[in-house]
């Protein structure tokens, strides 16, 4: 299970500490948003518009009564003419009804922007998360990558429509009503503004602990994420060892940690919100106090001593409110720093910006003086030569561990070697575009993933999306049939039946045969097996090895093989051992000269042996 990250942590490559961009300041960190932001800025600023007319014409009706309060209502009262009342009251109607509908019109207009830019960051994300390479899914727990793509960017829609213009609207109205109490009733004014030493001590406290609780807390909802993601993953091997009691215990312990955190978040912006309620709650306690005795000292009239206290309580409610909308800002800070961790991840595999150019690819693959080491791990490739001449078929052969699936991982570039070259037709893949190199080459692996979607679509995922209907139908069969995946025939609806999650209605071999096909159906150059075969009873493997050899005839293939009868595949045999290719010939070949490889065989051929008397081999 993912642990818990530490938010004070250093920003190192842990997929869930804090990043460098939580250095920045919370201003800093926001304005990242902008490119995003920009389209939608008009809506957004007409937004900001309506709420502010809104919080002004709140702000306007305290004025209106003290005009009435000191004008038409004195002098009405004295000569008993009502008529006088007339005009303030429609004005503060008047102004009610404005302040309503420009709260609907800021509603309309924000909704649409809020929308569009979650979704073309969620689009980003995931645009960037397809570039980057396997290594940089090796590390990145799924869940953490869920929670920022789904939680996390929810939260900033949230913040944009809401919290980001209540934050604006909220200062705006704060400073403007300060305006009015001081121009209304200087004295009081200033011991109204008194009261903002203490808020912005209790804002920039608040700030500093919400910021870190606020990070942990989305982090935990990610490794619970992970937890879950892990655990539907790995269902049955849970079941099967019947150890869903440890995962429920392990689950719950995550779940408690994360609850606790949201209780301290909780608990921080009670205690602030009710910090920030009490300050302006106690400065109008001493102004109503001062109040009076002015008024009564005739220093201000009983107008403008109503004016003051309507439009302190039309300032109240957003200082009130600054504890929930700073909480707000700094969640949909940390989310923007999770979110920005992963999409500056470089991309050590991006296009080169004038690549090569490769037209009719012959299939000449060579490894030259390769080294390769997985992130943080010792070389598993060391100073490694090997040539897959155009249309040969070479199996790799080596003991467990020994790097057969990382080599074949070089040639589509999933990983890039860490020294010295792979060459296609002679020019370095890395020179190429990674559409063409995998134009070129395609790859099955022995633990096959399926989509979620039909047997179709799973299949010809790789083809040529130019050709025409005819051709494709034509080249799904051919590709059914040479991998024998019959059974399709006995699915509900055939080839248009749609697979489950990952394929898991299907049989391990039958997975295995649709991601054969799939391969297959690419016509790629060069074919990559991964030991694509070791699902399959024996009598099946024999069927689609037949098929298979007329296929690969003008392909060149890299076949790993776990069985002999894998090795049966290829025209020649390739021995890995330490790192390099200590040996090729053909299988007679190397029985009679290499010792490393009759080892290598025997131990396959014991492997084979007990796995068969172990387990059933699905057909
Ligand atoms: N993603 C990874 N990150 C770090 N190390 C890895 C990763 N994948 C493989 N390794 C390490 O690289 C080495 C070679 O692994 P690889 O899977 O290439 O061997 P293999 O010969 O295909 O093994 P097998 O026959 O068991 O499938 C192993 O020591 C393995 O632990």
């Amino acid at each position: 299970m993912t642990p818990t990250p530490d938010p004070d942590g250093p920003a190192v490559a842990r997929p869930s500490a804090a990043p460098a961009g939580s250095e920045l300041s919370t201003l800093a960190s926001l304005r990242r948003l902008l490119p995003f932001v920009r389209p939608a800025l008009p809506r957004l600023i007409g937004g900001l518009v309506a709420a502010l007319g809104a919080s002004l014409a709140a702000l306007a009706i305290p004025r209106v009564l003290q005009a009435l309060v000191e004008g038409p209502l004195a002098a009405g009262v004295a000569t008993g003419d009502r008529g006088a009342l007339v005009w303030p009251t429609l004005a503060v109607l008047g102004l009610g009804l404005a302040e309503a509908g420009l709260v609907l019109l800021r509603r309309n207009l924000v909704m649409y922007p809020g929308t569009r830019v979650e979704a073309e960051l969620r689009i980003a994300l995931f645009r960037h998360l397809q570039e980057l390479p396997a290594a940089f899914h090796d590390r990145w727990p799924g869940g953490q990558l869920l929670s920022r793509s789904m939680g996390d960017l929810g939260l900033l829609r949230r913040w944009l429509v809401f919290g980001l213009l209540q934050l604006v609207v909220s200062t705006i109205t704060i400073v403007v009503g300060v305006g009015f109490l001081l121009s209304t009733a200087g004295w009081l004014g200033l011991v109204y503004l008194a009261g903002a030493v203490p808020v912005t001590v209790i804002a920039f406290w608040f700030s500093r602990r919400y910021r870190v609780i606020a990070r942990l807390s989305q982090d935990q909802s990610g490794d619970l994420a992970t937890t879950v993601e892990e655990s539907v993953h790995g269902i049955r091997v849970l079941k099967a060892f019947g150890r869903h009691r440890e995962a429920l215990d392990s689950f719950t312990d995550q779940a408690e940690e994360l609850r606790r955190t949201e209780l301290r978040k909780a608990s921080n912006q009670a205690t602030v919100t009710t910090s920030l309620q009490l300050v302006p709650e106690a400065t109008l306690a001493v102004c109503l106090v001062l109040g009076v005795w002015l008024t009564a000292s005739g220093e201000i009239t009983v107008g403008a001593l109503a004016a003051f206290f309507l439009t302190a309580a039309v300032i109240n409610g957003p200082v009130v409110d600054l504890g929930q909308t700073l909480s707000m800002t700094l969640n949909a800070r940390s989310a923007v720093d999770r979110y920005f961790q992963v999409l500056d991840t470089p991309n050590p595999l991006a296009d080169p910006p004038h690549p090569a150019r490769l037209d009719d690819v012959r299939g000449d693959v060579a490894l030259r003086d390769v080294t390769f080491a997985h992130e943080d791990g010792p070389p598993v490739l060391r100073h490694l030569d090997l040539d897959l001449p155009a249309g040969t078929s070479t199996a790799l052969v080596g003991l467990t561990g020994s790097g057969k699936s990382t080599l074949a991982m070089l040639v589509p570039r999933i990983h890039d070697v860490t020294g010295g070259a792979v060459l296609l037709d002679g020019v370095d893949v890395r020179t190429l575009r990674r559409q063409d190199v995998r134009r070129a080459v395609a790859v099955a692996f022995e633990d096959p993933t399926l989509f979620s979607a039909t047997v179709r679509e799973n299949v010809l995922l790789g083809a040529d999306p130019d050709l025409p209907d005819d051709a494709r139908d034509r080249l799904l069969r051919e590709s059914l049939d040479i991998a024998q995946a019959h059974f399709v025939r006995d699915l509900p609806d055939g080839v248009d039946t749609r697979i489950g999650e990952e394929g898991h209605s299907l049989s391990g071999g039958q997975r295995q045969r649709l991601a054969l096909a799939r391969a297959i159906a690419a016509r790629p150059r060069v074919l990559v097996l991964d030991d694509p075969l070791s699902a399959l009873d024996v009598a099946t493997e024999e069927a689609v090895t037949q098929r298979l050899r007329r296929v690969l005839a003008d392909t060149t293939s890299l076949v790993i093989a776990h069985r002999p009868s894998t090795v049966a595949l290829a025209d020649r045999v390739a021995v890995l051992a330490d790192g390099r290719v200590t040996a090729v010939g053909t299988h007679r070949e190397l029985l009679a000269t290499d010792a490393h490889y009759r080892h290598v065989i025997a131990s396959l051929e014991d492997d084979w042996a007990r796995r068969e008397d172990t387990e059933e081999v699905r057909p």
